[in-house]
């Protein structure tokens, strides 16, 4: 939920109803003056969660757009009550979130799918059509007109009356590809004002929801009338050197907000996980300020010497303490004109979050052993893992102070609640690593992507970067495979773990066996290239000489990053 200077987590019950509005009795309570006394009702059921406006002033949009009738919503739906954002989560991964009759068949099917392209390494694509109105008939002209060229195991269907699910089997997204070529032109030509999306497994995600919402905001991005490939959709944010990566909806929007606060002077708290890119966020805040050409001073207040923390903090005169030596600036002081980021405000002693407290009040700081106060001119920036309210009611954090620092609270998703951005940032860390190193950039098998997406990662973003630096310093190969990943990240996927086994006859290294799906993929990798040799470079020769569909051919080369070297006669005659 984002609501004014805030976001916060609301939790939908499995079955019920909610109503959201600004009265007092309203189960989701917003105080914005746009959110009307009873604004809107959230209705849950097996099928899934629907939400119908009670005739609101301002109205209830999803994606931009107002509800009419109880609107089905999906994972990744931003939804406006008024001037009050808030982005639909599924509870957990992968979602079984019950659809409309049709809508949960087509998302069965794409799980299924899902399941068969991870398990074989086959290529998939969904598409999905956003149309700029919502259909009230005529849904066969579209049908038809896909149907009429579909593939037997392709599958299309509405995931609402504007939005348009094709699954499309044995397809890379590539484009220009076959068969997303064709049916990007066809509906095209069919509604020139309809915007597409298109995502690909395992690149884009390892699950259904996680497609579908990827290609959705895909198609929200693209311009009316065109395409836009999922990677379309991240952002990447250069501050001042620092990169981040945004692509799940609710860390776009709460970026937004950050964007926003940036603007104020009002501090803002950063509520997370560990690792989940506080310290991002509340950099984004100083870089989006007018304070940005000011310092900005990270404290981490977990990490502030025991009977230091208010020396560290305010500075101290020449002999105030033992040790004292010389009179020193703190770390407030040295944030002049500048942001202050509290790390782990939490763990602050309770004796100086009173100093702090009124420093804050009074814009002025008394140096430890000084009497005079000084002027500070900063702006707080503060971050917790903690729940501040309940340290707040154990005593150990003082309600004013945390009424102070909380007067705008931004609470960032963990890595989990994310997948979207998971293969991304996997990818982005890698190929940062592999240039620190020098190396070639290494690739991501499938089945790793896969152990990544499923994997709880209670570090968050920053164990996400820490393993990919080690891969790229550990990995001898140009392919990270799972067995390179921790063992906690191995053999989730339902499939029997491969048995030792005697090599295949044309494997390598045969002193050091390998598991044997990686054996398996570099006898295929091998047998590939001698195919690419054998057919002068020539793709569609060289995938029937080893009776590979071409697309998974083509799929498979670019996975394994091989190149068709250019000097070979017709390198790629599709
Ligand atoms: N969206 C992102 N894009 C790129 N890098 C990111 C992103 N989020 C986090 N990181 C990186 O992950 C690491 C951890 O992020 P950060 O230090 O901001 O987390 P934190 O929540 O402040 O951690 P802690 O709770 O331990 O203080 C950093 O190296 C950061 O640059």
């Amino acid at each position: 939920m984002m609501e004014g200077d805030s976001s916060w987590r609301f939790s939908l019950p499995a079955e019920g109803t909610v109503l959201v509005g600004r009265d007092e009795p309203a189960d989701l309570h917003l105080k914005d003056e746009s959110v009307s006394r009873r604004h809107a009702r959230i209705l849950v059921t097996e099928e899934g969660a629907r939400v119908v406006d009670l005739g609101s002033h301002n109205g209830t949009l999803v994606n931009g757009r107002p509800v009419e009738g109880a609107h089905l919503l999906l994972s990744g739906d931003v939804l406006s009550f008024g001037a009050v954002l808030a982005v639909v989560r599924a509870r957990s991964r992968p979602v079984a979130a019950r659809r409309t009759l049709e809508t949960e068949r087509l998302m069965a099917h794409l799980r299924e799918e899902v399941d068969r392209a991870l398990r074989y390494s086959r290529p998939l694509s969904v598409l999905v059509l956003a149309l700029p109105e919502p259909l009230t008939g005529g849904r066969d002209a579209v049908e038809a007109l896909l149907t009429a060229e579909a593939g037997p195991a392709e599958a299309l269907g509405w995931l609402d009356a504007a939005h348009l699910l094709c699954v499309l089997p044995e397809v890379s997204g590539e484009s220009g590809e076959d068969g997303l070529g064709e049916r990007v032109e066809a509906l095209l030509a069919a509604y020139p004002r309809a915007r597409l999306g298109t995502a690909a497994c395992p690149t884009d995600g390892c699950d259904a929801d996680t497609l579908v919402a990827v290609a959705r905001t895909a198609a929200q991005a693209a311009k009316p009338g065109r395409a836009a490939a999922a990677a379309d959709g991240a952002t990447r944010l250069d501050l001042a050197g620092r990169m981040v990566l945004v692509a799940d909806p609710a860390m776009s929007q709460l970026y937004a907000l950050l964007r926003r606060l940036a603007a104020s002077e009002l501090p803002v708290l950063v509520c997370g996980e560990t690792g989940v890119g506080k310290e991002n966020a509340a950099f984004a805040v100083h870089h989006w300020s007018r304070r940005s050409a000011g310092p900005f001073i990270a404290v981490n207040c977990a990490a502030l010497p025991e009977g230091l923390v208010e020396s560290e903090l305010f500075g101290n005169e020449k002999g105030a303490f033992t040790g004292a030596t010389s009179s020193r600036a703190g770390l407030l002081e040295s944030a002049q004109s500048g942001t202050v980021f509290l790390d782990e405000v939490g763990e602050l002693p309770l004796s100086a979050q009173a100093k702090l407290l009124r420093a804050l009040e009074v814009r002025r700081i008394t140096r430890v052993g000084d009497t005079r106060e000084r002027p500070i001119d900063l702006r707080v920036v503060a971050a917790t893992h903690r729940d501040l309210e309940a340290e707040v009611v154990a005593g150990r954090f003082r309600q004013d102070l945390y009424f102070r620092l909380g007067a705008a609270t931004v609470l960032l998703p963990p890595l989990r609640e994310r997948p979207r951005e998971v293969p991304l940032l996997a990818r982005d860390f890698l190929a940062r690593a592999c240039q620190a190193l020098g190396r070639k950039e290494l690739v991501l098998a499938s089945d790793t992507l896969q152990a990544l997406s499923r994997d709880p990662w209670p570090g968050n973003v920053r164990e996400l970067r820490n393993l990919m630096e080690f891969v790229a310093a550990a990995v001898a190969g140009d392919v990270v495979d799972p067995h390179h990943l921790p063992p906690r990240m191995q053999g989730r996927k339902g499939a029997a773990v491969p048995p030792r086994t005697d090599p295949v006859p044309e494997a390598s290294a045969p002193d050091s066996r390998l598991p044997l799906a990686q054996e398996l993929r570099e006898l295929e990798r091998r047998r590939m290239m001698e195919a690419l040799d054998a057919e002068d470079g020539v793709q569609t020769r060289a995938a029937a000489r080893i009776g590979m569909p071409i697309r998974t051919f083509s799929f498979k080369l670019k996975q394994l990053g091989v190149q068709v070297r250019p000097g070979r006669r017709g390198p790629t005659p599709e």
